[in-house]
């Protein structure tokens, strides 16, 4: 039951339609428009609910709040916070082009919990993490433990395996996972022939544009390449393709960062001036697929000491951490070095 109403919810968020989590009705700014706000909050009462990094650039987070970026903060509603006001807080593009007007002010947040749960939901359903906010008992109310119970890698299962040569190795197999969210499939590509010793291991998350367009952005591509060649030769290993496009914050919100990266702004800005972690991943997933996989002891490709930590958190022994740089051009070279200043990438 309950899952099914939080996949009602994240359809309900793409579409533009009220949801509710715990005592709070909640209209998705992003996708909604004036007229669905006139007929969520006739009375133009509700208030509206950003994220804590979103909040902060917009200096409406206290210190203790800007300190945890998926924590919710509730912004009154003045008689002039109109559709379009609220649309220019919920999204950063406009930031330079139109100073806000104002001043708004930030009143507590009564249901935190809840409030924090609308906003993994909205980074879920791929939307800018910005609600109009009513208190109010609703039908159909999910809770935050719903949304975790939804996304809970514990339900991740082996769905289907096959034989796939690909360049790399010609008796290549791979596995494909279904998760109880009913999101993208994970899927796994073994190489080589298990040879008993610690399998070398790459987690490649999504990246359409570097995977597929050849952007030049980042790295993603060459590493993806990279990386199947490096573990092949290794003997054995397992490539995880992860369904967890833009650091877990979907293609849409990825590219509005790209958005405010022409701005100026770092890839850790882009993320942070949204409203999004810098790293919205649940490498738990990936801890889940090797252990379906039966591998608990691997070696690791990968610059992100963050990955390996994760791991080991989620109860996998990274015996080693091998180094992966590749695919340095000028268009990148600023990202990987924001990598390295900003999020201790080992380059
Ligand atoms: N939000 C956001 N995501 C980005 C940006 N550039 C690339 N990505 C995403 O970052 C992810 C790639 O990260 P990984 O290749 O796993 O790299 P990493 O975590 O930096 O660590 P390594 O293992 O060292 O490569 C993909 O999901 C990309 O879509 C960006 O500017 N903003
Ligand atoms: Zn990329």
């Amino acid at each position: 039951m309950s899952d099914r109403a939080v996949a009602r919810a994240i359809d309900a968020l793409r579409r533009g339609w009220p949801v509710a989590v715990g005592p709070l009705a909640l209209l998705p700014i992003e996708t909604a428009d004036a007229e669905q706000l006139a007929a969520f909050d006739p009375a133009g009462q509700a208030d509206v609910l950003l994220s804590a990094s979103r909040a902060e650039t917009l200096k409406l987070a206290n210190q203790r709040e800007a300190a945890n970026p998926g924590h919710a903060v509730r912004v009154e509603r003045a008689p002039w916070l109109d559709f379009e006001t609220a649309t220019a807080l919920a999204d950063p593009a406009l930031d330079l082009a139109t100073p806000l007007k104002g001043p708004f002010r930030a009143v507590p947040v009564k249901h935190q919990a809840a409030a924090d749960a609308a906003l993994e939901l909205a980074r879920i359903a791929g939307v800018l993490p910005a609600f109009f906010a009513a208190d109010g008992e609703m039908r159909g109310a999910l809770s935050p433990q719903d949304i975790e119970g939804f996304v809970d890698p514990a339900r991740l299962r082996i769905a289907t395996r096959a034989r796939l040569p690909v360049e790399a190795d010609e008796q290549a197999e791979i596995v494909a996972f279904r998760s109880a969210d009913g999101g993208d499939m994970h899927v796994a590509l073994i190489l080589g022939q298990p040879d008993g010793t610690p399998p070398l291991v790459r987690l490649h998350s999504e990246c359409l544009t570097g995977d597929v367009l050849g952007s030049l952005k980042c790295d993603c591509g060459p590493q993806l390449h990279a990386a199947l060649g490096e573990i092949a030769g290794a003997g054995w290993g397992i490539l995880l393709y992860l369904r967890q496009e833009g650091r877990g914050i979907g293609l849409i919100n990825k590219l509005r960062a790209y958005a405010l990266q022409d701005q100026g702004f770092d890839t850790v800005d882009a993320n942070t001036r949204l409203g999004f972690r810098v790293d919205a991943r649940d490498f738990r997933i990936a801890a889940r697929m090797l252990e379906l996989l039966g591998q608990r002891r691997i070696r690791l490709l990968t610059n992100n000491p963050n990955k390996v930590a994760e791991l080991q958190k989620a109860g996998i022994d990274v015996v080693e951490r091998v180094p992966h740089r590749v695919g340095v051009n000028p268009h990148n070279e600023q990202y990987l070095a924001t990598k390295r200043d900003r999020t201790g990438h080992q380059l």
